[in-house]
């Protein structure tokens, strides 16, 4: 569920109409709801309350520092992945006992930095990544508090480019190899074992792979406990989908993924930690763009907007489908007809969608809104074709704000500097 709906033939973000956003901020931009995102954190603590899990946002979905503080104020932990959105999270508010470090790539420094400020979990990816963490944390004389993340093998049947969790994939230790290295972790003076962390991929819309993972995490439990490995602590990742298809693509709910949860793990005396993202803040989010061209190929009719994939890289990377709204709705009885949605970024894979069908009205001028745009959208921006990044809007009610400002053409230009040899003109 979210919270931009028509409202007499508007699209509102909550009680603000988008076209007075795109008024006042300008378009290309972000507008994000507070309402969403509160409800999303409220139902997933509601349905892991009798399991008292431990809600680690994953902020690599939308690191807006004041998305990350509506949710660390409402209780959130938060999922980082690397030095930056470490110093960024605790820059937000983040209390660094709510704080898990997972990622396959963490550098000393990274890991210093965790360790430094006090976090509550490092999540382990390789053996090497462990001896490297065993020599800072005895350096700084302290033990690294850790869970190891195992790669369970399992099929999530989401995009390739997405999943995490098969034997070929980067990410954890291998199944087979687990034991030996927990046994082995559990001798080393820098570290201290808490438990198991998984993550089997995202965008996941069947909770079979949830649930052949966790019931492979359980049996390990049993065996790590058995040759006396203390596992206190189960951190289950993230992965839950959202709805990219106006709601036809209907994700497991919560609550559904809560009992999975529940059958599997709930029993083993565990502490339990979840690590949603995209499922908090996906639908929380849209793109706000302006028509710029409505071109008549001989083929096809393109509608070229001022957003592009540096913008919005989700169709460009993996295909990605999002609902493309008109602003302002056409009269009743419009009729629609097949164009495609396009940037005006120099590739033709700067295509938010093929062959849409859409009002025939549509044309230059009019406001479209990108839906489901509030995880892996912004993050994942870029300046491509000298576009400097969009702003972002947060509303709340009938507020809103813009929490991170366009930056100036000067002060995009002003990151480059010419070597001393080469004269300033
Ligand atoms: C370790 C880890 N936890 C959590 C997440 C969040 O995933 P999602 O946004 O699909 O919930 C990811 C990203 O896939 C991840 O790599
Ligand atoms: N960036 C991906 C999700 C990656 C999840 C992080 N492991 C997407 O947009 O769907």
């Amino acid at each position: 569920m979210h919270h931009f709906t028509d409202r007499d033939g508007v699209l509102h973000a909550e009680g603000v109409p988008l076209t007075a956003i795109a008024e006042t901020v300008g378009t290309p931009c972000y507008v994000y709801s507070t309402a969403t995102l509160t409800r999303h954190h409220r139902v997933f603590t509601e349905v892991f309350a009798d399991l008292g899990a431990r809600l680690c946002y994953a902020m690599k979905a939308n690191g807006n520092r004041a998305v990350l503080r509506l949710l660390t104020d409402l209780g959130a932990g938060v999922d980082v992945v690397s030095g930056g959105e470490l110093a960024l999270a605790l820059a937000a508010g983040a209390p660094a006992e709510r704080i898990v470090f997972s990622g396959v790539g963490k550098s000393e420094g990274e890991l210093e930095a965790a360790l430094r400020a006090g976090v509550h979990q490092i999540n382990v990816e390789s053996e090497p990544e462990l001896d490297a963490l065993d020599a800072v944390a005895r350096r700084l004389g302290v033990r690294a508090p850790i869970a190891i993340r195992v790669n369970p093998d399992v099929d999530a049947a989401t995009h390739a480019k997405i999943t995490t969790g098969r034997a070929e994939n980067k990410f954890g230790i291998e199944w087979t190899s687990a034991r030996r290295v927990f046994r082995r972790a559990t001798t080393l003076e820098g570290i201290a074992v808490k438990g198991i962390a998984l993550h089997i991929g995202s965008q996941i819309l069947d909770l079979a792979p949830f649930e052949a993972a966790f019931g492979k995490v359980r049996d390990l439990v049993a065996l790590l406990r058995a040759d006396g490995v203390p596992v206190e602590r189960l951190d289950l990742g993230g992965g839950l989908g959202v709805s990219y298809l106006d709601d036809h693509d209907v994700p497991p709910s919560p609550a559904a993924y809560a009992e999975i949860v529940r059958r599997t793990v709930g029993d083993l005396d565990c502490a339990l930690t979840i690590e949603p993202g995209r499922a908090l803040v996906g639908n929380a989010g849209v793109l706000l763009s302006r028509i710029l061209y409505r071109k008549v190929g001989i083929t096809r009719t393109f509608l070229i907007v001022d957003a592009a994939m540096n913008d919005l890289i989700r169709p460009a990377m993996y295909e990605a489908h999002h609902a493309v709204h008109p602003v302002i709705a056409p009269p009743p009885g419009t009729d629609t007809m097949p164009m495609d949605v396009v940037g005006p970024v120099c590739e033709s894979a700067d295509t938010f969608a093929r062959d849409r069908s859409l009002p025939v009205s549509l044309g230059a001028g009019d406001l479209v809104a990108f839906m489901t745009a509030g995880a892996y959208c912004a993050v994942m921006a870029g300046q491509y074709n000298g576009r400097p990044l969009v702003p972002e809007v947060l509303v709340d009610g009938e507020r809103f704000h813009v929490v991170r400002r366009r930056p100036s053409l000067a002060e995009m230009a002003a990151l480059e500097d010419l070597p001393p040899w080469m004269e300033e003109r």
